[in-house]
């Protein structure tokens, strides 16, 4: 079907500038890419080359004032650059989720997490208190929460950062949005939980069409989930291609030096079985 193939998330020239006291510096260079539904966009690159920075401005969360975006970013047809904030409010979480890299920025310090992510769902839905409570306990159990309702009683900081980082993947994931774009989504994990999280993933990719832009240093993670990757550089994507293309016949010299680099595939055949079983 044709609405199948055609993307959820379209970036064309994307540029990210921000404003120092030297002037403006440039951090993102016209980029370009895009995510089908239920595909997985792999995208790496060294510390600094603007991952992060391109996924902030693609959900319009780099502060205003400090920093221009320029360029196309289109989701489900729409065009997201320039949407004023409280429009962002509404499709953000709903449309399209962040799991953020230190997940103690997704949660206020001052309300238990079981009112935020309460809040969060109802703002999304027509659910009630209870069914909001229902459906929060159900996504932490999903990600290896248990109690989870004792849970939701604590403030962001009685969590240890692991747990902190599932609480925010399961609010992520269960207002099922037609794009996840995940930072680095398991670094604060242990093996097992790592496992647990990818593994979710996957199944609302498979279940729900959802397209991910998966962040990762590990390029074990990345060659296990990705269907595609983008390779970063000072800014810019250098190279873009299928994951058997790239991995197995790299063009960029960086991409090159990239792979060799790698200690070796974090994740083994045995613990890939794990995840797809
Ligand atoms: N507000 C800012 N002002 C100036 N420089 C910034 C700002 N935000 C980010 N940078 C710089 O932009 C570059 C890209 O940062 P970014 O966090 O996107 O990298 P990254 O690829 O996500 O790295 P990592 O893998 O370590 O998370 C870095 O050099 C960073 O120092």
């Amino acid at each position: 079907m044709a609405e199948q193939t055609s993307p959820v998330l379209q970036v064309k020239d994307l540029k990210v500038t921000v404003k120092t006291e030297q002037g403006k510096l440039p951090l993102v260079h016209s980029i370009d890419f895009e995510l089908k539904p239920g595909r997985v966009l792999g995208l790496v690159g060294e510390s600094g080359s603007g991952k992060t920075v391109t996924s902030l401005a693609l959900m319009q969360m780099l502060e205003r004032k400090a920093s221009e975006v320029e360029g196309s970013i289109r989701l489900n047809g729409r065009e997201l650059n320039g949407r004023k904030e409280e429009d962002m409010r509404r499709i953000r979480g709903k449309e399209v989720a962040l799991i953020m890299q230190n997940p103690m920025n997704a949660f206020s310090p001052v309300y238990p997490i079981g009112t935020q992510f309460i809040e969060t769902i109802r703002t999304h839905t027509s659910l009630s208190k209870k069914q909001a409570a229902e459906l929060a306990c159900s996504a932490m159990s999903d990600v290896n929460l248990p109690h989870s309702s004792e849970l939701l009683r604590k403030y962001p900081f009685e969590l240890s950062g692991g747990m902190l980082q599932r609480v925010m993947i399961a609010l992520s994931v269960c207002l099922n949005p037609s794009v996840i774009i995940a930072d680095e989504p398991t670094t604060a994990l242990d093996v097992t939980n790592q496992l647990q999280v990818l593994r979710l993933l996957d199944r609302v990719r498979q279940d729900h069409g959802t397209a991910i832009l998966l962040i990762s240093h590990d390029l074990g993670v990345i060659a296990e989930m990705a269907d595609d990757v983008a390779v970063m550089q000072q800014g810019r994507i250098v190279e873009q291609a299928d994951v058997f293309e790239l991995f197995d016949h790299p063009k960029h010299a960086y991409t090159q030096t990239l792979l060799a680099a790698r200690p070796m595939l974090q994740i083994s055949p045995e613990m890939a079985h794990c995840i797809w079983s």
